[in-house]
């Protein structure tokens, strides 16, 4: 894989040398050590993912639901800040994958529209020992693809987005290689769309993980996908590697 990862570099015209991957080594934090550092209990930074007026009665309480089970169950509520950039500061993507760009106003796609209610009003559990995460999903009047009903584009977004983040905490999984999606029912907007995603395989420094996203009394099941994350290990800001 390192073969064809510094062609990357180089169609991205860097020359640099890309850090060796040892499988052994590469991947040696743990989810519980990922956690502690990605999953700051204190942080100036905004967090997206708490209640707000626009949140459904089914949404807040299985929210309360699911915060109860973080005092005893094993779950973990994880931070939602508006860029990856936040999520990881003091670390970047390896050399060579930079993009130059004079933008500053950086989102995660997931948390570009900022008026309470109208996109994705969504939070995530983790669980580090048994590998899968639970997004409670309520998508607003401004994802809306049928009318009445959620864009079948924002629930990918939305999967792809708890899937980043599971991945990356139980295994770092950073870079989605496939994504699959069967959809079944549509979502209509304002309601609360639970997706179980649960990591399935972790081989070949790639993570292979499951989802369904169903209404909270699972009666009806609105889509079925599967996720393919490459690992690849963040660079500390100051890297060596770094030309
Ligand atoms: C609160 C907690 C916060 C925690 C902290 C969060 C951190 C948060 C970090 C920020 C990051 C977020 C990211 C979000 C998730 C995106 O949204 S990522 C954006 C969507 N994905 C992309 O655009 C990826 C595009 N693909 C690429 O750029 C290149 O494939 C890559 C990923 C750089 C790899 O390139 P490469 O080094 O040339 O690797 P390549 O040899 O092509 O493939 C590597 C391996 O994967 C395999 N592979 C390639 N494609 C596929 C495929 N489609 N299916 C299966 N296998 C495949 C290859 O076969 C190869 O495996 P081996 O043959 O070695 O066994």
């Amino acid at each position: 894989m390192m073969r064809r990862s510094f062609q990357v570099a180089a169609r991205l015209g860097h020359r640099c040398i890309l850090p060796r991957l040892d499988p052994a080594a590469a991947f040696g934090s743990s989810t519980d050590s990922l956690v502690s550092r990605f999953c700051p209990v204190k942080t100036d930074l905004k967090d997206y993912a708490l209640p707000n007026a626009s949140w459904c009665p089914d949404m807040l309480s299985l929210y309360q639901e699911f915060l109860e089970k973080t005092k005893s169950d094993g779950w973990v509520k994880l931070p939602s800040f508006q860029s990856n950039r936040d999520h990881i500061q003091g670390l970047k993507l390896p050399s060579g994958l930079v993009a130059a760009s004079d933008k500053s106003d950086w989102r995660i796609f997931t948390r570009c529209i900022q008026v309470e209610g109208q996109g994705y009003e969504y939070v995530i559990f983790f669980h580090p020992f048994k590998k899968k995460s639970v997004c409670l999903f309520q998508p607003g009047p401004y994802l809306e693809g049928p009318p009445g009903f959620a864009h079948g584009g924002s629930l990918a977004a939305m999967m792809d987005e708890t899937f980043s983040k599971t991945a990356y905490l139980a295994g770092e999984g950073l870079f989605t290689l496939n994504l699959n999606i069967r959809f079944k029912n549509l979502i209509p907007v304002g309601s609360l769309a639970v997706l179980n995603v649960q990591v399935e395989k972790i081989e070949d420094q790639k993570l292979y993980m499951s989802c369904i996203a169903q209404s909270r009394d699972q009666e009806t099941v609105y889509a079925k996908s599967s996720g393919v994350f490459l690992q690849w290990q963040l660079e500390e800001e100051s890297s060596p590697w770094s030309l």
